[in-house]
Parts: structure tokens; C-alpha cells; sequence
């Protein structure tokens, strides 16, 4: 067993489903809540780690929210995106697409220019200092109305040599994908790829409307996809990947047992599945603890590993040679 976590923490991979502000470790929340002189409801980082105990999805999106409130200034947003690439220097991962919720931000009144400035300018010192290559993916919080994302879109064009990908995220039961079919429509027309949570709480339904009215690249999530046998077969005919998060499904109790992670079972059935962290801070692991978390609940094989971390560089949006090149770093890894 040790020899397979040594096996993944060597190994290149790569990371698709991570939200920037769910990387927010309760260390640096403190220090920039001291920064920016804001007060958080909390007096010491076990408080804070204590109160990461959720039932579902809205319990966490509760308290995510709440602790994105100390990122003011484009430091701020900096020292958040290079505190996540330094750790993903530690563990092997070579590109990363990462998430970030503007309208978290914007209705705070920080401006879109100050949130995404601090991100790529830390992006930028990721590939200088670490070599580590990276997507940014602008979500849209489906909680918000359509008008909101028409808005956020708008005020993301200027930036869009900055941003690869238009994504959907927050609470998803009652806000289907058809809510933003026209936003996605608008966005694909400007020139942006798409990606859509749907099936992390939704039925087959929400992820059957994310591909056909979104018109996503990639799905975000897709577990309860597993549950529509037309829809498994689609998704492996298609090759559409998806973005699963493993200690994510766990802490938010659409798994209440790791040796019941669909993970494998997806690999079984041909669907193209990626192992990612989703918000690290928030469920105790970063990408390779989700690797560890599956190993030993689903007694993977190497040559599954391989597959999951192949996956996830066949799924990224790079070019076709980018791809390859990352995929013979990993063929070189594994052989
Ligand atoms: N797992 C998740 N699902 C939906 N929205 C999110 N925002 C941050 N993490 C999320
Ligand atoms: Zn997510």
C-alpha cells in the first residue's frame, strides 16, 4: 500500500476540478482576515476546521462563501492561487484548470479586474517558478439569476485571453442547466469551451440538459449520471469526461462510504473519469490524498491509476501536442 501512495505522489498528473477559493487553508484565512481588518466568527484555526463538518452541499456552500469574505485586494487573490500551486508542486501535478467564482467577489463589491489579476499573475509565476501549466475556468453561480450571469459574462470579455472555459457551480437541486442555456449559448458564440456541475446532487436529468442545452466539454461531477444506463452509455460512446471528486462526495454524504466510491465502477463501464481535489481546504485532501482515498477503499491497480492520471491529460483543454507531451511524461513514469 505504501509503495502505491509512493507510486502517486511521484507521478505526473493533472488537476480539472478545483475551485481556487475552496483551496483557502483557515492559516491564510486568518492572516488575511488580520490584513484586511474583517472579522471572521472564529478564534483559532481548530475552530474553523470544526466547523468543516457538512451534511450536504448547501452546509458547505454556506460556509465557503462566508470564508471568501477575507479576499479584498489582488494580493490577496494572489497569495491564494500561489499557496494552491506551491502545493501542487509538492505533489507532482503538472497542470492544473482551476475554477473561480467572480460573482463570489463581485457582489462584494471587489472588482472582476482585481480577482482575476491576482489569479493569473500567480498563474504566470506557477509556469516561471514550477513549470506548472494552467486554465482558468469563470463559473457561474447558479443560485443567481440569468440576468447575473449575462452581467458576469459581460464583464468578463475584456479578460478573455485570460479564461479557456464558461462553468456552472454552487447550489444545484431547483437550478437546473436550462437556466443558463441562453448564458452558455452566448458564451460558446464568444469563443469559451463549457463545463457544467451536474449529477453531484442533481438527477440524470440535470446532467442530460448540461449536454445538450450547455453543450459542456467536460462534466463536472456526473455521479448520478450512473444512474440513467442510456446516459452511461452516451457518456462512454462520447468519451465526455468527467471531473469526480472523491473526498468531495464523501464529506458532502452523496457516499457515505469510501469502499462505495463509483470511481471504479465508471472506469469499468469506459467513462473517461479524472481524480481531482474540488475544494481541498474545505474536505481534507488535495489531489493525492483523493488518489489515496480510492487505492485503498477500491483496491486499484497500478494500471488503473495510470488510466485515472491519463485521463486527466487526455481531458484537459490543452492542444493535442500539449497533451501528448504530458502523456509521455507519464508513460515514461509508469513503464
Ligand atoms: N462541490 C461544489 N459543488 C457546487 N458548487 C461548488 N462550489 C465550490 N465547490 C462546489
Ligand atoms: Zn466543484
Amino acid at each position: 500500500m505504501d509503495d502505491l501512495k509512493r507510486f502517486i505522489q511521484k507521478m505526473p498528473k493533472a488537476e480539472l476540478h478545483l475551485h481556487i477559493e475552496g483551496s483557502l487553508e483557515p492559516e491564510l484565512m486568518f492572516a488575511l482576515a488580520k490584513r484586511n481588518d474583517i472579522e471572521i466568527p472564529f478564534a483559532t484555526v481548530q475552530e474553523v476546521r470544526d466547523a468543516y463538518s457538512f451534511s450536504n452541499l448547501q452546509d458547505f456552500l454556506d460556509i465557503y462563501y462566508q470564508g471568501m469574505s477575507v479576499l479584498l485586494k489582488e494580493q490577496d487573490f494572489y497569495d491564494l492561487t500561489f499557496a494552491y500551486l506551491t502545493k501542487m508542486q509538492e505533489q507532482n501535478v503538472i497542470h492544473v484548470e482551476i475554477f473561480f467564482d467572480p460573482q463570489g467577489h463581485t457582489d462584494r463589491g471587489v472588482p472582476f479586474a482585481t480577482v482575476i489579476d491576482g489569479i493569473t499573475r500567480a498563474l504566470d509565476d506557477g509556469l516561471a517558478k514550477f513549470g506548472i501549466t494552467s486554465k482558468l475556468i469563470l463559473c457561474f453561480l447558479r443560485h443567481l439569476s440569468e440576468d447575473a450571469a449575462f452581467d458576469t459574462l459581460a464583464q468578463a470579455l475584456p479578460f478573455r485571453d485570460r479564461i479557456t472555459a464558461v462553468g456552472l457551480d454552487s447550489s444545484e437541486m431547483g437550478h437546473p442547466p436550462s437556466k443558463f442555456a441562453r448564458v452558455f449559448e452566448k458564451a460558446k458564440a464568444e469563443g469559451f469551451l463549457a463545463v457544467a456541475h451536474a449529477g453531484e446532487e442533481g438527477p440524470p436529468e440535470y446532467v442530460y440538459e448540461a449536454l445538450d442545452l450547455l453543450k459542456v466539454d467536460r462534466l463536472d461531477h456526473g455521479n448520478r449520471a450512473l444512474e440513467d444506463t442510456a446516459l452511461v452509455t452516451r457518456l462512454a460512446d462520447s468519451q465526455i469526461a468527467l471531473t469526480v471528486c472523491p473526498l468531495s462526495n464523501y464529506k458532502l454524504a452523496g457516499v457515505t462510504d469510501m469502499r462505495a466510491h463509483p470511481i471504479k465502477k465508471m472506469l469499468d463501464l469506459g467513462l473517461k473519469a479524472t481524480v481531482n481535489s474540488d475544494d481541498p481546504s474545505y474536505f481534507g485532501g488535495y489531489v493525492n490524498e483523493n488518489y489515496d482515498a480510492i487505492i485503498e477503499s477500491l483496491s486499484l491497480t497500478k494500471a488503473e491509476i495510470l488510466k485515472l492520471a491519463r485521463n486527466g491529460f487526455e481531458a484537459s483543454f490543452c492542444s493535442e501536442k500539449e497533451k501528448q507531451a504530458m502523456i509521455s511524461r507519464l508513460e515514461a513514469y509508469g513503464a
